[in-house]
């Protein structure tokens, strides 16, 4: 037996489809943000009927405790953290749960906001020697991270959440989001379940639910290149775009430069800290070709 054996349920295609197919799906799926097939679909209403049982257990139980103890007005907010390795389609993986918790929850109360974000800028990366550590703990800007956390479950209003961009590369300088505390945060990233030794408190602290997307890193690598070939083609019309230093490569030329990169930075940094975090996830998601979800662990306690 191994530790996911021992400590996980889990559930397959059968499992997913045999509970759904007694009864219809309860909310629209035509306007999902990405095509997905009806099995997949259904996949993913597991996950999300799964939080949101989990999410009104917790938000009755708030409800009592503050008339208990007096302070009905207290703000709480959810946060569901989803964490995986580079390009393993955390970002799109989120804008689906969104899909499906707006309806199921019936809340238009929902955000996502990604680690990226806090990534140091590009500038400063530069200056402290880590343009090759680029997602590595280091990278980040881990107080603001925590910072903004915090200011989330107190329930703050004009919250700063500074942009990443994948096109530039960076974060940008002079543009900031301004956030309300929602009911439900999704916070997704590669390093959301690591652990911040240099600080008192860590990103998990603030955590109600996390989930992991686990994939072989074969398929990793594929989808990383379909992403970063999709930049570099965009980036022969974009002076703005990072990309652009690569037009003067062939399409072959830049494969060898985004695979020397996965090597170099993102394959260490994945064995190092990021699959090492899998299994403190509540819910591991194992996908195989294609994206397709071809297992869901849940974790027994
Ligand atoms: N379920 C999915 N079906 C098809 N393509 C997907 C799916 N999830 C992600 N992708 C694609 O895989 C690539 C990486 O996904 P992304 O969500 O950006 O990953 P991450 O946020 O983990 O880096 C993107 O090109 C995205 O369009
Ligand atoms: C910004 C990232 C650390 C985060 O990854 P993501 O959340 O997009 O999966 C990664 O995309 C990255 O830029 N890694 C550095 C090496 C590279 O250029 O891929």
């Amino acid at each position: 037996m191994n530790f996911l054996d021992d400590n996980y349920l889990t559930f397959n295609d059968q499992d997913w489809n045999s509970r759904i197919q007694k009864e219809p799906f309860p909310i629209t799926l035509d306007q999902l943000p990405i095509k997905i097939s009806d099995a997949q679909k259904q996949a993913y209403l597991f996950i999300s009927t799964y939080i949101s049982i989990q999410y009104q257990h917790w938000a009755k139980q708030q409800k009592h405790i503050d008339e208990y103890l007096t302070k009905q007005h207290s703000h709480h907010t959810y946060i569901i953290g989803l964490a995986g390795g580079v390009a393993v389609g955390k970002t799109t993986t989120a804008t689906l749960l969104k899909s499906y918790l707006t309806q199921l929850l019936q809340t238009d109360n929902i955000k996502i906001v990604s680690t990226d974000n806090f990534l140091l800028s590009n500038a400063k990366l530069h200056e402290k020697g880590l343009m090759e550590r680029k997602g590595f703990p280091e990278s980040y800007d881990i107080k603001a991270l925590l910072h903004f956390l915090n200011q989330v479950k107190l329930g703050k209003k004009n919250i700063q959440v500074p942009i990443y961009s994948h096109q530039t590369y960076d974060v940008s300088p002079d543009t900031s989001r301004q956030m309300t505390s929602p009911s439900v945060l999704i916070l997704e990233g590669i390093n959301v379940l690591e652990r911040t030794p240099s600080e008192t408190v860590t990103i998990t602290d603030f955590l109600n639910h996390s989930l992991y997307i686990d994939a072989p890193e074969t398929m990793a690598i594929k989808w990383y290149w379909n992403r970063v070939s999709r930049l570099y083609e965009k980036a022969k019309e974009d002076e703005t775009s990072y990309f652009k230093r690569f037009s003067a490569l062939t399409r072959e030329e830049f494969e060898q430069v985004a695979m020397q990169t996965w090597d170099r930075i993102n394959r260490p940094n994945l064995k190092q800290y990021i699959s090492p975090t899998k299994n403190r996830a509540n819910m591991i998601i194992s996908k195989g070709l294609n994206h397709q979800i071809e297992q869901i662990h849940i974790k027994k306690y």
